[in-house]
């Protein structure tokens, strides 16, 4: 069988802001078709990882491929400058917390998540999927997201994102602030996903959400990364402190 692409692929990666260097000489490769879990502790630079390859961190160095492609940029690119460029070569952010209009309905945010000419045109059968990924939204379709709980409202930010036509969805901390059992559904709703050509990566506190349920966990310290089970021997350890 052929060797699944290379969807992301970064080398001597180095992000921070500031004067202050949150990842440091980081590679990490991710392959079509892979969901990958990332823990670590808060503060160790998940967030900062995925705002480096968005271009969203205060500097960064080093090279990223998204689909072959240069992404990585200097030290003096400015925050955000490339983002809009890299979105429209396949990156899926989808940020910690709900960041949503709340007068906007559940179906006028998926909506504004097709923001592709292609995935516009297929919003129907996209927004069909999303649903089937998270029922509750269904009923709610017309409802104005202000009126949503905590986990509603959750899964309508992971909705949208998962509206875009992209080939990574860097999804970070999807089940922080909800209770444990909500949580755990918009985590199984994650895995749930048919990835077929693309990838994802879930940044995760909770270790136990993840384990057996993605293809690989790495593990986040200090901003370097950690591989397979010592991930999970990282983050015991530390909670012993
Ligand atoms: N926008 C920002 N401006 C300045 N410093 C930041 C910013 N975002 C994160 N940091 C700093 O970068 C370091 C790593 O934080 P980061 O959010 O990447 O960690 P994390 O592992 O994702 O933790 P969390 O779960 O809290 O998001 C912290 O010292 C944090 O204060």
């Amino acid at each position: 069988m052929a060797e699944a692409r290379e969807v992301l692929s970064v080398q001597g990666l180095s992000a921070g802001w500031g004067p202050l260097r949150v990842i440091h000489d980081l590679d990490l490769i991710v392959k079509a078709g892979e969901r990958i879990g990332l823990v670590g502790l808060n503060g160790h630079g998940k967030t900062t990882l995925f705002y480096a390859i968005a271009g969203l961190t205060g500097w960064q160095r080093g090279s990223i491929l998204l689909n072959g492609r240069q992404i990585g940029r200097t030290r003096s690119q400015g925050p955000g400058r490339y983002t809009h460029q890299i979105v429209r070569q396949g990156l899926a952010l989808i940020p910690q917390g709900d960041e949503i209009f709340h007068g906007l309905t559940v179906e006028e945010h998926l909506d504004s998540g097709a923001f592709t000419p292609r995935a516009w045109k297929e919003r129907a059968t996209r927004k069909r999927r999303i649903y089937d990924v998270f029922p509750p939204l269904r009923k709610l379709s017309n409802t104005p997201v202000g009126r949503l709980s905590g986990g509603e409202r959750r899964m309508v930010s992971i909705g949208r994102g998962l509206m875009a036509e992209a080939s990574l969805f860097l999804v970070d901390e999807p089940s922080l602030g909800l209770a444990p059992k909500i949580g755990k559904g918009v985590l199984d709703a994650l895995m749930s996903i048919e990835l077929s050509d693309s990838a994802m990566v879930i940044a995760e506190q909770n270790i136990a959400l993840l384990e057996g349920k993605v293809d690989r966990v790495i593990g986040m310290h200090v901003g370097k990364l950690k591989g397979g089970a010592s991930a999970a021997l990282m983050l015991n350890s530390n909670r012993d402190l």
